[in-house]
């Protein structure tokens, strides 16, 4: 694993603006644009600040860029940007960015957010044409199916055509349904970070390691708080799995902090006092740190299904499905897998921690 460092193809840009002055780390950063309403602060609420869907409908209007930081298995932050910004009144070259997210409303079908998303696209195949452009049409749930698939087609279609008239087909971009009220938004938010995660290719090996050791079908590797997952095994993801782990996920972030173990008091976390930031992930830092796990019984009838939940940095927890019988079983093999995971993961973590820095 100290073969990462050397292997990473795309170290993070270096440019001195994308620098974060207070903690000098280097962060990867995401512009969320769209016209007014259509949902930016409310998926940066939802997926970074615990905000409850329902409460995003008294969230004000955004008049200037706010910018969100938020550290996960890399550091990001988030601009959420005002309805009417231009690529002229943005403040900051495109080239700063590593990803674009432009967020529609799927009833809106009329002209104006397209030919805005489309002087942006073009604008970055001219500045960055590495930034990955991802549409999100939200408030996917408001339509019924057909509704639904005929104004996402209907927007991708408009899309296409206005890029051909401006002669710009070559710039990638993918669109996403998605809604603040379902797992669409995290889902959908999920495969965005993926394209960011230069580390991705390993956390995935250790994935796949640790599913073919403890006979598990399916693991992911979740940012715990947005609960987006950061990397999964090879198995294909299907959509009830990744609900299902991102609501258990959802109850023990909700009840967790009740069930304080007495060993997790502070003197068992034993961090060094001199320790310079209280970043969790370095390895020397963390070998010592309590790591909650829990587990819940899918469906008891054999041979039956147990999803896992463990720690794994102070940011990241692997869920895994595991056969009951394993569970029940052979426990002490499973827990040694994951130590062995864990330690991966800190490496990483550790690996691109140092990488950041100013
Ligand atoms: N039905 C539905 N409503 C949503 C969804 N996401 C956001 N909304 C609502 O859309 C409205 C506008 O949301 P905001 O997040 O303020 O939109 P914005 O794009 O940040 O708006 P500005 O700050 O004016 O640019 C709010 O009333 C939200 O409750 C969604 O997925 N479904």
């Amino acid at each position: 694993m100290s073969a990462y460092g050397s292997t990473s193809p795309h170290p993070p840009k270096r440019t001195e603006s994308s620098t974060s002055s207070v903690s000098g780390i280097v962060r990867t950063k995401i512009l969320l644009l769209g016209q007014r309403r259509s949902g930016k602060t409310s998926i940066k609420e939802v997926l970074f600040n615990a905000l409850p869907p329902k409460q995003t409908f008294y969230l004000e209007t955004t008049m200037r860029v706010v910018k969100h930081a938020y550290d996960t298995v890399i550091p990001l932050e988030i601009w959420d940007c005002p309805g009417n910004i231009t690529v002229d009144t943005l403040g900051a070259p495109l080239s700063q960015f590593s990803a674009l997210i432009f967020v529609i409303d799927i009833r809106d079908l009329y002209k104006q957010p397209i030919s805005k998303l489309v002087e942006f696209i073009i604008a970055a195949s001219n500045d960055n044409p590495q930034l990955h452009v991802e549409v999100f049409v939200h408030k996917a749930e408001k339509l019924q199916e057909d509704d639904k698939i005929e104004n996402f087609r209907q927007i991708q279609e408009r899309v296409q055509d206005h890029l051909m008239e401006k002669e710009c087909e070559q710039m990638p971009y993918n669109f996403h349904l998605t809604s603040v009220y379902d797992h669409s938004l995290h889902e959908a938010f999920s495969k965005v970070l993926h394209k960011l995660v230069h580390s991705l290719p390993f956390l995935e090996d250790l994935l796949n390691v640790f599913c073919a050791n403890s006979q598990s079908p399916k693991a992911f590797l979740f940012d715990a708080a947005s609960r987006l997952y950061v990397a999964t095994d090879a198995s294909p993801v299907d959509s009830a799995t990744h609900n299902l782990c991102c609501d258990y996920l959802s109850m023990l972030n909700a009840f967790g902090p009740l069930y304080r173990s007495p060993t997790s008091s502070a003197g068992r976390l034993r961090i060094p006092a001199a320790e310079p930031s209280p970043d969790n992930l370095a390895p020397s830092a963390t070998k010592d740190r309590f790591y909650p796990s829990a587990a819940a019984s899918l469906h008891p009838s054999a041979p039956g299904t147990t999803l896992t939940y463990h720690l794994i940095t102070a940011h990241l927890a692997l869920l895994a499905l595991v056969p009951t019988g394993v569970y029940e079983g052979r426990r002490g093999l499973l827990e040694y897998n994951v130590v062995f995971f864990r330690e991966g993961v800190q490496e990483i973590c550790a690996v691109e921690h140092d990488a950041r820095r100013g």
